[in-house]
């Protein structure tokens, strides 16, 4: 926020005949008009670098944020007010004045013999320009673009810079023009042009779009496989185990051999070898896991044996005796027994999880072909958002929650995306954050601008400016009712668009209702949540809308079916709602007969969250 300007003009002739100022009050004007809320000085003063240099040094030491000078800038003899200014500032700032220079000189060449310098001392900004109104007027549109920004820098006001860079960081892209006109507020529709579909339509509408994602495919190592999904079976390329193994730690036999006794003729521990083939009448000491000797054919599991002779000092048995006659194959896991060889471990299509891992880590795999999906991006929209880091707060304004919230839903899922930032509530803006989001992404999920203000603005821009095709802009779902999805043609791709309302918790649930759907689609899973039965803890009133509850299920008690508890007040815009929630419960749409549930209905619940003993 700029709080106080100073213009000081610097003309003899002025100071003589204050009447014969024009480019003062000319510049007063224009400052007024960048800073309207400003406390403005203005001061002539006569061409004497001490006076010059008193005025500026008060000004400075008075804590303005700006001084402006016009006057005295140029070749003859009373012209002195850079040599003032250089002895005011502590910090020159070259590249105004080459900026004010190379702009005049589109002009006029006498610009060449203007020397106005700026610079800062403390946090006071100073500009001299030149004397002649012209030249002020056309000197101060080249610097009024950087004005709040370098004033903001200076003061070291953070969110206020955050926010002109957020600003400019999207009208250096593409020409972000837009076909938007939002002059005619008056005449917007009062009712929504958008028809409100059902929610089995727009999911059935997601996953018929979404899925006719382009399968790509990419080879990843194992160990970042976790969750992908493989894109051909992969099969067993040797059998698990490769070898006859041991069950027990006991004694590798002849089944014909009966029970009696045996003379033990070698111990076989796991990563041994057997060399030698097992005749009748011997055994050999064998662990878990240890490979058979040729011509074993069962174990004899330790507690089934007895000790008859061993060496004088105990290391070594030399007879034992099998109490319990074995049957042919007992405790022995013949080749293959887990996995035979070829067969399917993984099936196309199924995603990998932590065994299938062990799975494919047992049989020799190193890296897995699976499914690309779509690249996603986040970007939230509204002028009153600020980034989450900055220190205070401006008036009216409230932090950006969703790109986080949606970021780590995402993650929670499995879903990488790509921040985009804020993009502020103009048309202009809107086409510019979204032509640098779909450059970058092949989905984009934003938050609000969907609904009926003259600042909501995300589906005109997407109709006119994108010639986007939208499938739906409205939904009967409580929350979440302006949900948007559309796909347009971009740099040649389909792009697709999953524009949800701001609400946090609108935002909430579309993303795992409709975003998270689709992308599990895109990579050939089923899109729709598991789904439970549950008793209502508690009795709840009906909203007009189907609507989805955060709620925690507890699967703790001894009863058959898990009970729901509402996570309290359900307005979408507030979160807390969803902090915790393992499930959805899908909430009918009241109706006169109908208008709550009492505690102990059976409701279904989606499990879009993690189950965990509520009891605990
Ligand atoms: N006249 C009508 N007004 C509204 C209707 C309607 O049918 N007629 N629908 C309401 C419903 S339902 C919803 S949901 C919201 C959706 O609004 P928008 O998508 O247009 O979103 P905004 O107006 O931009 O913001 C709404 C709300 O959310 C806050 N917000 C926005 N972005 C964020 C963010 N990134 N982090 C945290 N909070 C955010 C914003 O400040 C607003 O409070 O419209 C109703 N209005
Ligand atoms: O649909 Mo809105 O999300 O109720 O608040
Ligand atoms: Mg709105």
């Amino acid at each position: 926020m700029i709080k106080a300007v100073a213009v000081i003009t610097v003309s003899d002739t002025c100071f003589k005949d204050n009447s014969k100022d024009e480019s003062g009050p000319a510049l007063c004007h224009l400052v007024k008009k960048l800073f309207p809320d400003s406390n403005l000085h203005t001061i002539i003063v006569p061409d004497e670098r001490e006076m010059i240099e008193r005025e500026l040094k008060y000004f400075c030491d008075s804590n303005l944020d700006l001084i402006l000078t016009t006057g005295g800038t140029g070749l003859s003899p009373r012209d002195v007010t850079p040599e003032a200014t250089k002895v005011v500032i502590h910090k020159e700032i070259p590249s105004i004045s080459v900026a004010l220079t190379l702009e005049s000189l589109k002009k006029t060449p006498m610009a060449m013999l203007s020397r106005s310098v700026a610079g800062l001392r403390d946090k006071t900004l100073i500009v001299n320009l030149p004397g002649s109104k012209k030249a002020v007027l056309e000197c101060f549109e080249v610097i009024k673009p950087i004005l709040p920004h370098a004033i903001a820098l200076v003061r070291n006001e953070l969110s206020e810079v955050r926010t002109i860079h957020d600003s400019l960081q999207f009208s250096h892209l593409c020409p972000h023009r837009s076909n938007v006109d939002i002059t005619k507020i008056a005449l917007r529709p009062r009712a929504s042009p958008y028809s409100m579909i059902e929610m089995a339509e727009a999911c059935k509408i997601v996953d018929s779009v979404m899925g006719q994602w382009n399968e790509m495919l990419e080879i990843v190592p194992l160990d970042q496989a976790l969750g992908r999904v493989v894109a051909q079976p992969l099969r067993a390329k040797e059998p698990m185990p490769p070898f006859p193994a041991s069950v027990k730690d006991g004694y590798a036999c002849l089944s014909t051999d009966g029970v009696g006794p045996r003379k033990v003729n070698a111990a076989i521990t796991a990563g041994d070898a057997p060399t030698t083939p097992l005749c009748m009448g011997e055994c050999v000491r064998i662990n878990t896991g240890a490979a058979l000797p040729a011509g074993a054919d069962c174990v004899v599991q330790v507690e089934d044996t007895k000790l008859l002779l061993a060496s004088d000092d105990g290391v070594t048995e030399l007879e034992i005796e099998i109490l319990i006659a074995p049957e042919p194959g007992q405790d022995v896991r013949p080749v293959g027994f887990d996995i035979a060889m070829g067969a399917t471990l993984v099936d196309k299509g199924e995603s990998i999880d932590a065994a299938k891992i062990g799975v494919l880590a047992g049989a020799g795999y190193q890296s897995v072909t699976v499914r690309v999906g779509p690249t996603v991006a986040l970007m939230s929209t509204g002028n009153e958002l600020q980034e989450p880091s900055e220190l205070k707060l401006r008036p009216a304004h409230i932090r950006d929650s969703n790109r986080a919230m949606l970021s780590a839903l995402l993650k929670e899922h499995g879903y990488q995306s790509i921040d985009c930032g804020i993009c502020r509530d103009s048309p202009e803006e809107l086409v510019a954050g979204i032509s640098a989001a779909l450059t970058k992404a092949d989905v984009l999920v934003c938050t609000g601008g969907v609904s009926m203000g003259e600042k909501d603005l995300l589906k005109p821009v997407l109709l006119n400016d994108f010639g986007a095709t939208l499938h739906y802009g409205r939904v009967r779902m409580k929350p979440g009712k302006p949900s948007t999805f559309a796909t347009c043609q971009f740099e040649g791709k389909t792009k697709f668009i999953f524009a949800l309302p701001g609400n946090p918790v609108s935002a909430y649930v579309c993303c795992l209702l409709f975003v998270i759907r689709g992308l599990r689609v895109c990579s050939g899973k089923r899109g729709s949540w598991p789904r439970l039965r549950a008793k209502l803890a508690h009795g709840v009133a009906l909203d007009p809308r189907p609507e989805y509850a955060r709620a925690d299920i507890d699967v703790s008690q001894d009863d058959d079916m898990p009970t729901v508890k509402l996570l309290g007040n359900q307005c979408s815009s507030r979160l807390l709602s969803a902090c915790g929630a393992s499930v959805l419960v899908e909430l009918p749409a009241a109706s006169p007969a109908h208008p709550r549930l009492p505690a102990g209905a059976i409701v279904p619940a989606l499990v879009t969250g993690t189950l965990h003993n509520s009891a605990v």
